[in-house]
């Protein structure tokens, strides 16, 4: 019989790079959405292609045998689906796991096959698919949860390929870059061993490879995204071309590195070696990639275990250096407003709404004793502190160096933007 993967989430990663390698590895793929027009498009075609972009120019994959569920209409079809597949993988964003959770729970409840189903999110986040296990269990009654390893097996992922927000005529199609990495835990498969997925790198500690990437690919792609917006750059490799953005990330990706080589078993030159492959690969100007996408969802940005305070949170922690994180932090709180960008809006509130203590504790997690603590609530202050001056800047204007070299006027995002291109040039 067939292999089957059921995958939720037929968006940019989903396609271009989940379902790329189901299919590669022999997979029929059963995407679930909740997008009528993804689950229209993917229903009503035979194939879709994924383009790698690159330096050496393209090349085009064509991906076929899938097929398409709406799970908001169609629930009982996918709870089928999983109670007969190899693997459930998804790639929804980390706050959608506790959406898909009731319907997966349902899916490995009904199994009978002797060969657990194994689940792997595929989400940027550090242990997402423990994650989506906790909120599974949370939906199963508590009689069948000592026997839920007979029925699934849980493995969390890293998972690295830029896929950038795709061309309003694309349809299906998506383009991407050539690298990619995708990592997995082997563990939780026991004797058994996991599913034979050529693309994934089985390993047995996944912590170094998640933190690796998070806090280089992730963290260096989210600084140059919020200086980027402030500066008026449209896309992340046209703020990497400014000179004084570049030398920006180049410091945060200088403090995260001496986090993982203090941390794990990576050489400084190894790390070194990384943080230049990771500069080229989101200088890539083929892909286009613009800094509200890479912005997106400041608040899950600016959360305990992400990109800018896991690693600032464990440097404090070990008395390094961590002032130009701090920087990002800074721009991420500036990200407000975007239009489309709901967590932008919420961002705004958060702040105009608690004290500068409340809001690093409410947008961070981090406990008010930690080392890190004093260090944000200065940073929410100032950027507190502008807001409010703009809201009385009818009366003139104020014009300030910041301490990352940019001049600025807070609060005239426009004039911002000219202030930050007019320093660069002198
Ligand atoms: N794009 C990238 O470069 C990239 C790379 C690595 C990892 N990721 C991660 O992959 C995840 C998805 O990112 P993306 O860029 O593909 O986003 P996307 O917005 O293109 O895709 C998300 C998809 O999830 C679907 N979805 C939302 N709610 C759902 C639900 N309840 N059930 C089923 N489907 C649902 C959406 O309709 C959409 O099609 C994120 O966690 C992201 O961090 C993205
Ligand atoms: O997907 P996010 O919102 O967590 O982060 C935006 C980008 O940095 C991200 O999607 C990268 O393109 C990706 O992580 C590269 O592997």
């Amino acid at each position: 019989m067939e292999k089957k993967a059921i995958h939720f989430g037929g968006g940019n990663i989903g396609r271009g790079f989940v379902a790329e390698f189901l299919h590669t590895a022999g997979y029929e793929v059963v995407f679930v959405d909740v997008m009528d027009k993804i689950i229209d498009a993917l229903q009503s075609t035979k194939s879709y292609q994924v383009t790698e972009v690159s330096d050496e120019g393209e090349s085009t994959k064509t991906i076929t045998n899938y097929r398409a569920i709406n799970s908001k209409t169609h629930e009982a079809d996918v709870i089928q689906e999983i109670s007969t597949a190899e693997v459930v993988t998804c790639a929804v964003g980390p706050n959608i796991l506790k959406f898909i959770a009731p319907v997966i729970a349902k899916g490995i409840d009904a199994r009978t096959d002797p060969t657990p189903l194994a689940v792997i999110a595929c989400e940027n986040a550090i242990g997402a698919t423990d994650t989506l296990h906790g909120f599974i269990k949370d939906n199963t009654a508590a009689d069948r949860l000592n026997s839920m390893s007979e029925r699934a097996r849980f493995a969390n992922s890293a998972i690295d390929r830029i896929v950038p927000a795709q061309a309003a005529d694309a349809g299906l199609n998506v383009r991407i870059e050539k690298f990619y990495e995708w990592a997995v835990e082997s563990g939780p498969f026991g004797e058994r061993g996991p599913p034979k997925i050529d693309a994934i790198h089985w390993v047995g500690n996944l912590e170094p490879y998640i933190e690796r990437k998070l806090f280089t690919v992730n963290t260096g792609h989210a600084t140059a995204a919020y200086y980027g917006y402030q500066a008026g750059k449209k896309t992340i490799a046209e703020a990497l071309r400014d000179e004084s953005i570049r030398g920006i990330v180049r410091d945060v990706l200088q403090e995260t590195a001496a986090l993982i080589v203090d941390k794990h078993e990576i050489s400084a030159t190894e790390q070194q070696e990384y943080v230049e492959t990771i500069i080229a690969r989101i200088s890539n100007h083929y892909l286009e990639d613009s800094v509200e996408r890479v912005g997106r969802a400041p608040v899950r940005k600016l959360s305990r275990k992400e990109r800018f305070i896991g690693p600032a949170a464990q440097l404090a922690e070990r008395g390094g250096k961590f002032d130009s994180l701090l920087g990002s932090v800074e721009m991420a709180l500036r990200f407000q407003n975007v239009e489309g960008d709901d967590e932008s809006v919420e961002l705004a509130q958060i702040l105009k709404e608690n004290s500068p203590a409340d809001a690093a504790v409410r947008l961070t997690g981090l406990d008010r004793d930690h080392p890190l603590f004093p260090h944000v609530v200065k940073v929410v202050d100032g950027v507190q502190s502008d807001a409010k001056q703009d809201n009385r800047a009818s009366d003139g204007y104020r014009i300030e160096l910041s301490p990352h070299g940019i001049w600025r006027i807070p609060g005239y995002g426009a004039m911002e933007k000219w202030l930050l291109f007019f320093s660069c040039m002198t």
